[in-house]
This record gives structure tokens, sequence and C-alpha cells, in this order.
């Protein structure tokens, strides 16, 4: 059968006439299949019999067909073997790309997608308000002051300024920085704050006040990064007072100008202390005689304005405020920025990054010309770092230790305690020291279960946490900071920054997830160079990657590594200078856990804002 069709083929393809023609020649035409079908058809009519044409013709529609089916399957195999290339071709390049990301180390990686993340960080909008923005105005030389170092230290050299620098570890970057200064009495801060100041037994500068003070005074915007208790308010305080001070001395205020400047804080609490703080210093100036009195309005929730109708009657210099209650008095017109030039806040890597960026920009277009900007913060990732320094004029960044490094002054002790066990544990816990002590939990209910417990148990205990009205938390900070209550529990939020005297003890009740959150808990032992102790509680709920974090900081600290922390498998690609995000140290980017818990709120307040809901 395969043969007898083979040989038809052949005779059916023998050259036609036309080719013989052209065998001289190199060129021969082209006759398609059909054409030769045709000829070849016209020929075997001629010379057949109607039945034998028939027989023919029948023979050509089979020869047809036949061929059309060879053919399709000859297409059939051709698609096939491209399929097949294409296919393999697929696999090849991601094998290839397995194999090259097989070579890459863990840390590779991280730093990869670190780089990823932070150039779309990058095009975040810039900080600065909405009609700089929309107008294109970008300032390009810091604010100017009039006050100037001492002679002795403008004719030191840049590597004798450095010199200072290296004793007290202080890492600074930008322009021509401001040399530091050792001694208050150089900066020439007015007598009567000096008095006050030394009967508070403060009688050096800190790191971060010997070299953020001389850069504040000249104007520069400012990032300083210190750990907890530090001494950072005073650092931002004090430039504020100076240049309210000078522009009354100018031109004495009356009602309805001013403020000069403001300082933006997280949380009432804190704005509230760092208001008696700046109230404290002013009324020693005045005090003296010597000077003018400078007003200051705390403005927060939760407290009826008119209680403050005094300080709006007269000019007002200094504003010490939470951002909501800010914005709502500056709506109403209650006081203009049209004269303000200062702009401070505090825990700012809280502030410009969860929640608080838009009212950071709304507040800002309400500021009439350029202003000298100040961050200041124990913890500060480098994300924020970033997005802070292109947002700033020509900034000085001060950096004291690592950004989000714990306090050396804390005694750090982590312990294994089962969910179950945790309360009586609490009670043996508190044995460790005397009073005054703060236990810290992350849930608003676990603060007031471990406060009733206490109290059953008869230990004096106030609580505080965001739920509490602003009258219950008052009293809480009132009675503990006179030492009337001995215990204090707290939610993380509602605690942070504040400076309470001489805590012996902090408890850590239920571990943050954020080390950021756990840093400044632990910080409220250890301040202005007392030591203290942290014991924190970790057990089986305590996510890993919050676990390495911790273990990193006790290592980075030198502190001692329980068993249970040291044998956990280190394969995050954690980094030295810690993650970007949150600064942890025991974790990449990839997996930050705080970058994980904004990108789950980003989507949950889209889906709320598709189902249309209200926003924050
Ligand atoms: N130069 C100094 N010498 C001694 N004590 C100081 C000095 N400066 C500030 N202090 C004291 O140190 C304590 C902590 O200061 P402050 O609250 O400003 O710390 P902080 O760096 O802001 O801490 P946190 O990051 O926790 O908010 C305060 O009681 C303050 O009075």
């Amino acid at each position: 059968m395969q043969s007898s069709q083979s040989k038809r083929r052949r005779v059916e393809r023998s050259p036609s006439p036309t080719y013989q023609l052209d065998e001289d020649d190199s060129y021969v035409p082209y006759v398609s299949v059909a054409q030769r079908r045709k000829e070849k058809l016209a020929k075997l009519s001629s010379l057949a019999s109607p039945s034998e044409k028939q027989k023919a013709k029948k023979q050509q529609e089979e020869l047809e067909e036949r061929e059309d089916a060879e053919k399709e399957e000859e297409r059939r195999r051709e698609r096939a073997r491209k399929e097949r290339t294409l296919l393999m071709e697929a696999q090849e390049v991601h094998s290839k790309k397995a194999a090259e990301d097989a070579k890459k180390t863990e840390v590779e990686k991280a730093a990869e997608a670190d780089a990823e993340i932070l150039e779309a960080i990058k095009s975040r909008r810039k900080l600065a308000s909405d009609m700089e923005l929309a107008k294109g105005i970008a300032y390009t030389e810091s604010l100017t002051t009039s006050w100037r170092p001492p002679r002795y230290i403008r004719d030191r050299s840049n590597e004798q300024h450095q010199k200072v620098r290296d004793k007290y570890h202080i890492l600074v970057d930008g322009e021509d920085i401001p040399p530091p200064i050792e001694h208050f009495a150089d900066m020439k801060i007015p007598e009567p704050i000096l008095q006050y100041l030394k009967s508070n037994r403060i009688i050096t500068p800190t790191p971060i006040q010997l070299q953020g003070i001389p850069a504040a005074f000249t104007g520069r915007d400012l990032i300083g990064i210190a750990f907890t208790g530090s001494g950072k308010t005073l650092a931002f305080c004090l430039p504020l007072i100076m240049m309210a001070l000078e522009e009354e001395t100018k031109l004495p205020f009356i009602r309805g100008e001013g403020p000069v400047g403001v300082i933006l804080c997280p949380s009432r609490e804190l704005a509230n202390q760092t208001y008696e703080n700046v109230v404290a210093w002013c009324s020693a100036l005045a005090k003296s005689g010597k000077y003018p009195q400078l007003n200051t309005l705390l403005c927060i929730g939760g407290i009826s304005m008119n209680e403050q109708s005094h300080v709006m009657s007269k000019g007002l210099h200094i504003v010490v405020a939470t951002p909501g209650r800010l914005i709502d008095m500056l709506e109403k017109k209650k006081f203009t920025f049209n004269n303000c030039k200062y702009l401070c806040m505090d825990e700012a890597d809280r502030m410009i990054d969860l929640g608080f960026e838009d009212d950071v920009r709304n507040i800002m277009s309400f500021f009439r010309g350029q202003r000298q900007t100040l961050l200041f913060s124990a913890t500060m990732p480098r994300k924020i770092q970033d997005f802070a320094q292109q947002s700033l004029i020509k900034p000085v960044l001060v950096n004291v230790g690592r950004a989000g490094a714990a306090n050396l002054d804390v005694l750090q002790v982590v312990e294994y305690v089962k969910q179950e066990a945790k309360m009586v544990y609490l009670l043996e816990c508190l044995q460790k020291t005397p009073p005054p002590v703060i236990i810290f939990s992350e849930n608003k209910n676990e603060v007031d279960d471990i406060q009733e417990y206490l109290l059953l148990k008869g230990v004096e205990a106030v609580a505080i946490h965001g739920s509490k009205t602003q009258e219950e938390r008052q009293y809480a900070i009132k009675s503990f900071k006179s030492g009337a209550k001995d215990v204090m529990v707290a939610s993380g939020v509602a605690s942070k920054g504040l400076d309470f005297n001489d805590i012996q003890h902090v408890i850590i009740f239920s571990m943050p997830k954020e080390i950021e959150d756990y840093v400044h808990q632990i910080g409220r032992t250890g301040r202005s160079g007392k030591t203290g102790i942290a014991t924190t509680f970790v057990n089986m709920n305590t996510p890993e990657p919050t676990l390495l974090d911790l273990k990193y900081l006790l290592l980075e600290a030198g502190q001692k590594v329980p068993p249970f922390l040291s044998t956990i498998d280190d394969t995050q690609g954690g980094s030295v200078k810690g993650c970007p995000v949150c600064g942890g140290l025991g974790h990449g980017i990839s997996n930050c856990p705080k970058r994980e818990d904004a990108q789950r709120r980003l989507m949950a307040s889209h889906r709320t804002a598709d189902d249309g809901g209200g926003g924050y």
C-alpha cells in the first residue's frame, strides 16, 4: 500500500514540460500544486473514456484528500514542535533564575527587597503644605538667627569639633554643621534658665543637647535621634524659648498675635508634660524680672480651651499641641500661624508615619512663610529618616547611638512565662524592686484586668489607656507621679515619652509586636543617667520575628540572652543597621511585622472606604 502510494506520488510529481523547458536555465518558475493537478486532470480527461474519466476523477479526489490530510498532520506536528520549544525556553529561563536566586544569600535577597521598597517610599509625597507643593515653593536656605557660638569655639578647627563629637559618640550628617558645645553657659542661655536647670540637677548638657542645641540655635532644620531619657525635650524646647524671647524683646506681642512656634506631640499626656516643662522654664525667666513673660498654650483634646482663656487674651508665644485639637483651633481661627516660624515634632517617627502624616501636612498649610522644622525621637527607622531628610531644608542629623537602640542604663531581663501563669508571676515580679513600677500591656482589657487583680491583692495601682476619660488619665498620672500610687498599669501608646521620676522597674506583661514600642517602654526607667530594670514576659504567643528582634537588641546592648531566645534559628535576613521600616535587628524589610501590619491596615481602610465607611 505504502509503496504504491509513493509510486503514484512519484508519477504525479514527474516534471511538467515547463520544468523541462527550464532545465538548462537556472530559473525555475513556480507552478502551484493546484495548477499541476488541474493540468494532469485535463490531460487524463482528454485521453480516457467516460467511465475511465470518472474513475480517474475519483482517484484524483482521493489523492487530494490524502494529501490534504498529510499536510494537516505536518502542520500539527510543526505547531507542537514550536509550542514545545517555547515551553522549554520558559522552563530554561525559570530554572536559570531559580539557580541564580539560590546562589544569592539571604542577606543579598533582603538587601534587594530593601532597595525596592525604599525606592517606592521615595515616591512618597514630600512633607510640605499643599500650597507649597502646588506652587512649587521650595526653600533652599535655612533660616538665620542672631545667635553665634562663643569666639573661642568658633576659632576651633573642624578636627577639634569632631574630637568633641567622637568623645560623646555623636554622629552627624549634613552641610556646615554648627560646632558642639560642652557647657550650657557657652550656649548663651539666659542666666535664670541656667539657675533653674541647676536646681533640677541639670548641670552639663547630654550628648544630644550639646550638638542639637547649637544646631537649632543657628536656625537649622534638625533630626535628633538619641535614646530614651537622654534629655531631648530640653534640646527642642530651649531653641523655641530663645526665638520667642528675641521676638518679644524686639516688639512685644499683643492680643491676637503669635505664636512664634509650635511643638507637636503624638499623645495628650506627652503634650501636657512638655507644656509643664516649657511653662517652668519661661516662669524662671519672668520671675527673674530681667526678662518678659512668655505665654504658652496647651492645645489638646479632652480639655476645655476656656480654661486657658487668660493665655488667649494676651499675645501667644508658644503652642504645645496634639495634631487633632491644633487643626481644630486653626480652622476656627482661634489663633493663626501667620508669624509662626518653628515646628517641632516629638516622637517624630510616629508623627509622620502612622496616621498623623496628613495632619502634619494640614498643619504645615497654615504657615505663611518658611519655618524651621525639627524632628526628635529615640527610634527613627531609616525609612522615616530618608523621608524626613528630603522634606527638610539643609537638615543637620544628630545621632547618638543607633536609632532604635535600647538605653544601656536599663538591665533587660526576658522571661518565658506561660499565658495562664502571668498574673501570679506578676505578683512575684513586683517584689524585685521597691516602687514605683510601670506594667505595660498591649491590650486595654488586659490593662483593666491587671489593675483589678492588683487592687484585689492590695497593691496600690492605677491604670491608663486610650479608652479612659481625660479625667481618669490625668488622675492616674498625677497620683503615680506624686508617689500616692505605687504601680501604674498602662497601654503602650498612652505612655510614650512620659518622664516619671526614678521608675525602678518596668514590667512588660505582653511583649509588643514592634520592637520600637519595646524600646520606648523599657525606656521609662534608666532615665537621666540612673539605672533601672525591665522584665519582659514572652511565651508561645510572641511572634518569632519579634523574638528575633528582641534577641538581637539584647545582644547589641550586651545583655544576657536566655536559652530559649539564643536557640531560635536566624534565617530572617536581619541586618546590623536595623530594618529600614521598624529598626528591628532580627529581620529584613520583606518580613517586617510593622510593614505587614501597615499593609493590612491600609487594605482594611481601602475596604472601609469602598463600603462607604468614614476614614481616620
Ligand atoms: N543635661 C541633663 N542632665 C541631667 N538630667 C537631664 C538633662 N537633661 C534632661 N535631664 C532629665 O532627664 C530626664 C529625661 O529627659 P527627657 O524626658 O527630655 O528625655 P527624652 O530623651 O525625651 O526621653 P524619651 O525618648 O523617653 O521621651 C528628665 O527628667 C530631664 O529633666
